[in-house]
């Protein structure tokens, strides 16, 4: 649309205020691409965009400012606005588009683009305080709730956005005001008992989430199941069953050790696709009801593969045969072996040891994986899977639909613009589904949740400097006698206690020393019930404090005089629900099971379903307007 179009549609205040703002866009995906193409267009001032990642082929089908050619590229980078005004000739839509970009707007937008992860530490407080309006764009929780604690501590508004397939949602949150990420649990990952993974597998996906999740990481990574998809909680049945397991995965530990060697392939192929299933098969009692797996014969499979070459393994359309399969596992498992031995060499002795983990996007682990699941499956009787349906299996993909992303993008815009004229009383919760009567669909915001760990918190700064300053000095100096802890406390750094009242180790150490920088987080949380109620989380930023001539100064609060509320009885009392509602909270529409909610990019909190509502809530353009889609 054109500047003056839009100044039209929106009126000069609300585009001067675009035209003004600061604003970061945090993933460069899906969703990114298109939102970055929409705040370019609609003449955001200043876009900041980050993400870590680089582009793969995989990304082109719906990312649509990358081409071919930027494929292993920065993705943050190639954001930039050279991407966007020069795209490559014979794509019109495109053409049309940067051309309509760099007449109407480039002048006015400056774009600056990092390729880096978000939790780094540089990108403080301070830094997420420069902005007006966050986005984010990403595809998991743990950035997500980085992103809402960052935003919520500099006070800055986020739209929070993910899809999943034909769903899509957009959130506003602002801190003391709206519910944040946090205030409404997420749903946790699907996991699977380890005895079905190990043991009795009866699905595809059971052999896949062996490879995957078993065998790779006890060859590669850190050991069985990095990522927690397997649950290993002992229970009398399981306990004898989990104890030959472990046996079972030690002698994989010490297969590992001759990873250098030439017989290291034929080494872990004889153990667990022969030895580890003779003893399971000679298991009592266990193949009355079932049929009892077989073993692979590795001399066998060797001859019989003998014509076959590695580069079979291209082939991702069809399940590869049993030959087939072993040869592209000895394939992957020798690549991964150079690949890890490369690592190790070119690591300092003080990183981290090397690993590898699974990703649906690198060859060698997917090549891995679908192997491994074939000959697994050969060896239960389960139907086995081509590379391609791997790939959607083990990556736990449900494809991403392109005009998802950027009805998405564009209502995470509109969105924006309600938080550009503080009015928050008609932004919305948004939600794009395909199965209800509209696919757009809207929910008033609710205020924030009074026992949400998150947003319900009071935040305050300590200033003190780093090198000297003990843990000591904060609890004594600043918790127990500027604000009247008592003994019942607790001190949190990220997920970790660092002091408790049993937990006294660390009082003497510098805060440099427990890990503190400049701009981090402590948690203080009390416990101390005996009179009145616990008061709510405090967060304490700590600051690193300029020193002067005199030397150390003690820790100094801010503000110094702080008055930290108690927790609230019972849920949601006390809390000001006309704040945000627009008198139409409880219409009895229908909220979504939790279930329902799980977006690959964003678990959603609640849903309203179109069809329980005739006269349901339609997204407002504009305090007048309306639009309304239809199926
Ligand atoms: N901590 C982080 N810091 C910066 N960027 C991040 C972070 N976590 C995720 N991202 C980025 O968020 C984007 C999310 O986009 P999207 O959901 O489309 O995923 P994708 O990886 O591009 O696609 P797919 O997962 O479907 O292959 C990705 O580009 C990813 O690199
Ligand atoms: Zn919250």
């Amino acid at each position: 649309m054109p500047a003056t179009s839009i100044k039209r549609s929106l009126g000069v205040d609300l585009t001067t205020k675009i035209h003004e703002s600061r604003v970061l866009l945090v993933g460069a995906g899906g969703i990114g691409c298109e939102l970055l193409k929409n705040l370019v267009l609609t003449g955001f001032g200043e876009i900041h965009i980050i993400d870590l990642d680089t582009i793969d082929l995989s990304n082109l089908n719906r990312q649509f400012l990358f081409r071919h050619e930027h494929i292993k590229k920065s993705k943050a980078l190639v954001c930039n606005l050279t991407s966007l005004f020069l795209p490559s000739p014979g794509t019109f839509a495109m053409q049309a588009v940067a051309k309509e970009i760099a007449q109407k707007f480039r002048p006015n937008a400056k774009l600056e683009a990092y390729h880096a992860n978000i939790t780094d530490s540089r990108f403080n407080v301070a830094w997420f305080s420069k902005f007006d309006i966050v986005f984010n764009a990403l595809d998991n929780l743990a950035a997500r709730r980085h992103v809402n604690h960052m935003c919520l501590a500099a006070n800055v508004p986020l739209i929070e956005s993910g899809t999943t397939g034909f769903n899509g949602q957009v959130q506003v949150i602002e801190k003391g005001k709206t519910e944040c990420y946090d205030c409404n649990p997420k749903p946790t990952v699907t996991t699977y008992p380890v005895c079905t993974i190990r043991t009795t597998p009866s699905q595809p996906i059971h052999c896949i989430i062996w490879g995957k999740s078993y065998l790779l990481p006890e060859l590669f990574g850190k050991g069985e199941d990095d990522n927690g998809t397997i649950d290993t909680s002992e229970t009398a049945e399981n306990a004898e069953e989990i104890g030959e397991l472990r046996r079972e995965a030690k002698e994989l530990e010490d297969i590992r050790e001759s990873m250098d060697t030439e017989e290291f392939e034929g080494k872990v192929f004889e153990k667990v696709f022969k030895h580890d299933i003779e003893r399971l098969r000679g298991a009592e009692g266990m193949w009355e009801e079932r049929k009892p797996p077989e073993p692979l014969d590795y001399d066998k499979l060797n001859e019989e593969s003998a014509s076959i070459d590695s580069t079979i393994s291209k082939v991702d359309q069809r399940e590869w045969t049993l030959a087939e399969a072993f040869v592209v596992f000895r394939d992957a498992l020798n690549r991964l072996r150079s690949r890890l031995k490369e690592l190790k060499a070119s690591a300092s002795p003080t990183d981290p040891t090397p690993t590898i983990e699974f990703d649906k996007d690198d060859e060698d682990t997917l090549d891995f994986v679908t192997a491994t699941g074939i000959l697994r499956g050969t060896i239960f009787g389960i139907d086995s899977n081509s590379k391609f349906k791997t790939k959607e299996m083990a990556g736990n993909i449900i494809p991403a639909i392109a005009t998802t992303n950027a009805m998405t993008a564009g209502l995470c815009v509109l969105q924006s613009f309600k938080v550009l004229q503080d009015d928050l009383r008609n932004a919305k919760m948004v939600f794009l589904e395909r199965s209800g009567a509209r696919v757009i669909n809207s929910d008033s915001l609710n205020p924030p949740r009074p026992d949400c760990a998150v947003c319900s918190v009071i935040s305050a700064q300590v200033a003190v400097d780093l090198a000297s300053a003990t843990l000591e000095d904060i609890v004594e100096g600043v918790l127990k006698l500027k604000l009247g802890y008592g003994e019942e406390f607790s001190i949190l750094k990220g997920q970790g206690v660092i002091y408790d009242p049993d937990l006294e180790d660390n009082l003497s150490k510098k805060l440099q020393d427990l890990g503190l920088g400049n701009q981090s987080f402590l948690t203080v949380v009390d416990e101390d019930d005996q009179d009145q109620d616990p008061r709510v989380n405090l967060e304490l930023i700590v600051v690193q404090r300029e020193e002067t001539a005199e030397g150390a100064k003690p820790a100094q609060l801010m503000p110094e005089e702080l008055e930290i509320p108690r927790k609230p009885k019972h849920g949601l009392a006390g809390t000001d629900e006309t704040q945000l509602t627009n008198g139409n909270v409880s219409n009895g529409k229908r909220k979504r099971d939790s279930e329902d909610d799980q977006l690959k990019n964003g678990p959603v909190a609640k849903k309203v379903a179109a069809e329980s509502n005739g006269n349901g809530e339609v997204i407002d353009l504009d305090d007048e307007g309306a639009i309304l889609i239809d199926d």
